[in-house]
């Protein structure tokens, strides 16, 4: 019979550990940047400079759509916010500082999941 996953990382599909680290992630006092798209038409260069935009309700909805394999494609969209969020923002402004904070607040807790 198949082997009992080990870790999560292993399990084919650490789905429910996506859901619930998502829901910290949107819980989170500094989320609000990220919970729904960059709205292009407010935020002038946005479009042209970020070339695979990505927020929460984004992952909420693929996940929702069954399209993570696993734990590692729903991280990487994750780090996809926080990386478009460092290439467009000065690291000393209000949502660069938010960006930082969002992405250390993750990897703690998903490394603390997976141990
Ligand atoms: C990630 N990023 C976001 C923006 C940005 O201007 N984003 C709009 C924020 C406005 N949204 C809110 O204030 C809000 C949304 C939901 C909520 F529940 C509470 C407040 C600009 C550059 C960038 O790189």
């Amino acid at each position: 019979c198949a082997k009992k996953a080990k870790t999560a990382k292993d399990d084919k599909n650490g789905l429910p550990l996506c859901r619930m680290l998502l829901a910290e992630l949107e819980a989170h006092r500094d989320a609000w940047p990220f919970l729904t798209p960059v709205n292009h038409k407010a935020v002038p260069g946005y479009r042209k400079v970020i070339k695979k935009p990505m927020d929460f309700s984004t992952i909420k909805e693929k996940l929702a759509n069954n399209q993570y394999l696993n734990l590692e494609t729903f991280i990487i969209d994750v780090n996809l916010v926080f990386d478009n969020c460092e290439k467009f923002n000065e690291d000393d402004s209000e949502i660069g500082r938010a960006g930082h904070n969002m992405r250390r607040f993750f990897d703690k807790r998903w490394t603390e999941l997976l141990q």
